[in-house]
């Protein structure tokens, strides 16, 4: 499996911040944002403090009768905030599987993307020690417009890697989505059926040879060929890569992957230990007991 990322020695990375390198064991220094990072710790492959994330929208309130003659119709502009992750602080060794756990819009995948460096935090840090991937679903960051493959060039070309060496990958990234499919890769993005978007972003994902692996419900969709060929590649990374989050409502894959795991609720972080203690929990908050088919939670 080849890498589209240029390979270096895993340096931690700082969200929001690049003044923040504690590659050396020195005191650590008061940043002007007031952060003051732990020394360097070699164990840790991330760490999140006091991590908040908050979404703004802005909409158009419908306005009354009075205010449409007034304003022609036309409402007024509402900005509405959604708090979805608050204040959440955890660590996670190298060599752990983090299981991600909780109900919908508990802000699940708010942490994966912010971890991957695609969300800004609102408030807090973020941490990494090495290259984040991300397998998001949907394959978050495709322009829909290109082909599949363009897209894979693109995504190449902008992690510095030269030409020849995009060219090189993109076909062996586009052969690994098509496999045991009809072909697509050479279509806009815009035609394709849900299960062959995610094959494109999953093939990028597991070919960036990544440190710490993010896998948002990616098994879920797709045919069964394709599951057993992730499943197996995930195993192969997961084995390879200092850290793995696992976003799932699959209690049962969850308990399987997983020995580490965290539950979320509205942005909170309700529990963390072992897989099954926290499951087990999990259930209970949602008046199920333990005899309970808890494969789709
Ligand atoms: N782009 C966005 N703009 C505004 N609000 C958002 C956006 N994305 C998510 N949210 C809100 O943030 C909260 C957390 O959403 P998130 O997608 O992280 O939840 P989740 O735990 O992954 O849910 P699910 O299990 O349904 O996938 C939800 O209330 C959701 O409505």
């Amino acid at each position: 499996m080849s890498s589209l990322s240029a390979s270096s020695e895993p340096q931690p990375t700082e969200h929001q911040s690049t003044e923040h390198q504690p590659t050396e064991r020195r005191p650590a220094r008061r940043r002007r944002d007031g952060f003051v990072p732990e020394p360097d710790r070699t164990d840790l492959a991330v760490r999140v403090t006091n991590l908040s994330v908050t979404y703004k929208t802005t909409f158009e309130k419908r306005p009354t009768l009075k205010q449409a003659v007034i304003r022609l119709g036309r409402g007024t502009r509402s900005v509405r905030r959604v708090e979805a992750i608050k204040n959440l602080s955890f660590e996670v060794r190298k060599g752990t599987t983090l299981g991600v756990i909780g109900a919908n819009g508990a802000g699940k995948s708010t942490l994966l993307r912010t971890l991957a460096g695609i969300l800004p935090p609102t408030e807090g840090h973020v941490e990494t020690w090495g290259h984040a991937s991300t397998m998001l679903a949907l394959g978050v960051g495709f322009n829909n417009a290109l082909t599949g493959r363009e897209n894979i060039v693109l995504g190449g070309l902008a992690s510095g890697l030269s030409k020849h060496e995009v060219q090189e990958r993109a076909d062996e990234i586009g052969r690994w989505a098509e496999e045991g499919s009809n072909s697509f890769i050479d279509r806009p993005m815009r035609t394709y059926s849900s299960g062959q978007a995610v094959r494109v972003g999953f093939s990028v994902g597991i070919h960036m040879q990544p440190d710490i692996l993010m896998v948002d419900e990616a098994l879920s969709t797709g045919d069964a060929g394709f599951r057993t060929r992730a499943a197996k590649a995930l195993e192969e990374l997961r084995q390879q890569s200092q850290a793995m989050f696992f976003v799932s409502h699959g209690m049962d894959s969850v308990r399987e992957l997983c020995d580490d795991c965290i539950w979320l609720h509205q942005g909170e972080l309700m529990m963390r230990g072992e897989p099954d203690e926290v499951i087990s929990e999990y259930m209970q908050f949602c008046g199920l007991d333990e005899g309970s088919n808890s494969e789709e939670m």
